[in-house]
């Protein structure tokens, strides 16, 4: 049933979002640590202002509670302890929330779901938009092991691709899927009734917007819900055009935020090594290898075709490496980022562009064969940040090395430098010592 494969880095903006955020969920293997306050902006103020702290304290029904845990969730994260009693009061409460990805948004909507579901009732009664079919099957996998409890409980994905009879009506009680197949089953082909739906959600807003006429067919599913559906909208991220989509497809809405936390270079330590050639960028590493590899590490190059020929010459060397490339389906790229994750390559390869957006956070050595520079040679201080920091006060220590070959490059690194006022240390990749100490 799955469309076709699609290349992402080489292609729109569009994809390269739909695709970073796939990869991040693949990359993540944790709930993200995040200090910020979370902002709570009740439909009605007066209302007293619930948060939990346990599960427990929601009363689920048993076996959600039995899902719940047999997922390793002990504790509420931060976002679903004010976000879980708003969408699980009665009646339920429409909610736009906002948090940056990994931090249990997709968990709390699965619970709200759930816990609105009658599994004896063969048709659809929640409804999920995902922006893309790769996203809707993260979702669905999250829906299946949480809902594992519930015996009669059917999942349909609503892709292009997955052709049904016409006539054929869904006996699936959650449909997931991509806003233009979801707009065909609920009006054209009527496989769903969209007037028995009660849970309607709409996830990852923001790449959801990003792509042409999403956002209108997202709309148009949403007037032919009944007027007393629980309407979510979940988004990474929240500028201004989400904020206006979200407030057309979710009426009277509570609404509930938490910051990204910034990252900083306090808990990095961080070395240039100063070469003549990319040959000679290429012997450093080598030297430095052993010391990398006792972590996982992610070596960034500026061109693809740098990427390559240093994962080539990597493995020439005997190295156990992976490359992601542009060049790759999305598909190719989350296969590469899973063994990764699993410890089956412990050193990645990548380019800028590839790995733009991606989290990083459980890599602690960062090498930049090459700097990181915009479109016109400046020095990109945002990637530099986004690859080498670190969030939170508890942050792990991290390592990066940069890589430095002409004059160019070293005024790059100063400007990087001057811009964060952090010393970055010079390294003698020939000294034995000195590598022995970073990687310590
Ligand atoms: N209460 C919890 N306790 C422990 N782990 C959790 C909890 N809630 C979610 N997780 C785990 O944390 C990770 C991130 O959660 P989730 O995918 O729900 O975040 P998200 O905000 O939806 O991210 P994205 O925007 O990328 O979808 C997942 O591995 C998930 O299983």
């Amino acid at each position: 049933m799955g469309p076709g494969g699609r290349r992402a880095g080489s292609g729109s903006r569009v994809e390269d979002r739909a695709a970073q955020s796939l990869l991040n969920k693949l990359i993540r293997s944790n709930l993200v640590d995040n200090t910020n306050q979370v902002e709570v902006l009740q439909r009605d103020p007066n209302s007293p202002l619930y948060s939990v702290k346990s599960f427990e304290e929601l009363r689920l029904k048993p076996q959600l509670l039995q899902g719940v845990y047999a997922m390793g969730f002990n504790r509420p994260s931060k976002i679903q302890e004010n976000a879980l009693p708003l969408m699980l009061a009665e009646p339920p409460q429409n909610l736009i929330a906002q948090s940056q990805s990994g931090t249990g948004k997709t968990a709390a909507f699965v619970l709200a779901m759930l816990s609105q579901v009658e599994s004896a009732n063969k048709y659809p009664q929640c409804l999920c938009l995902s922006p893309t079919y790769e996203l809707a099957l993260q979702t669905g996998k999250v829906i299946e092991q949480m809902g594992k409890f519930y015996p009669e409980l059917k999942l349909a994905y609503a892709v292009r691709g997955n052709k049904l009879e016409r006539g054929q009506k869904i006996s699936e009680q959650i449909v997931i899927g991509t806003p233009g197949t979801v707009l065909d089953w609920c009006s054209k082909l009527k496989f769903i009734d969209p007037k028995k739906i009660k849970v309607f959600v709409l996830d990852e807003a923001d790449v959801m917007i990003a792509t042409q006429g999403h956002q209108d067919q997202s709309i148009r599913i949403q007037r032919m819900l009944p007027r007393n559906c629980q309407m979510l909208l979940f988004s990474a991220t929240f500028e201004d055009s989400v904020w206006k989509f979200a407030q057309k497809v979710v009426p009277d809405p509570n609404i509930i935020k938490l910051k990204r936390e910034e990252e900083t270079l306090d808990t990095i330590k961080q070395y240039y090594v100063l070469c003549s050639s990319r040959d000679e960028k290429f012997q450093a590493l080598c030297n430095l290898y052993g010391a990398i590899t006792i972590a996982q590490a992610m070596i960034f190059c500026h061109t693809r075709k740098t990427a390559s020929w240093l994962a080539a010459e990597l493995s020439k060397e005997g190295h156990q490496v992976a490359l992601l490339s542009g060049e790759m389906m999305v598909e190719q790229r989350a296969a590469v980022i899973e063994r990764f994750r699993e410890g089956k390559e412990k050193v990645l390869v990548t380019t800028n562009v590839c790995a733009r957006g991606i989290d990083v956070e459980q890599v602690s050595v960062v090498i930049n064969f090459d700097l990181p520079v915009d479109k016109d040679g400046n020095p990109d201080n945002e990637t530099y940040l986004h690859r080498i920091g670190r969030t939170g006060r508890f942050g792990k220590r991290g390592l990066a090395v940069n890589m430095v070959d002409s004059k160019h490059s070293m005024n790059i690194l100063n400007r990087i430098q001057e811009h964060f006022n952090k010393k970055i240390e010079r390294l003698d990749t020939d000294d034995l010592d000195e590598i022995e100490k970073i990687a310590n």
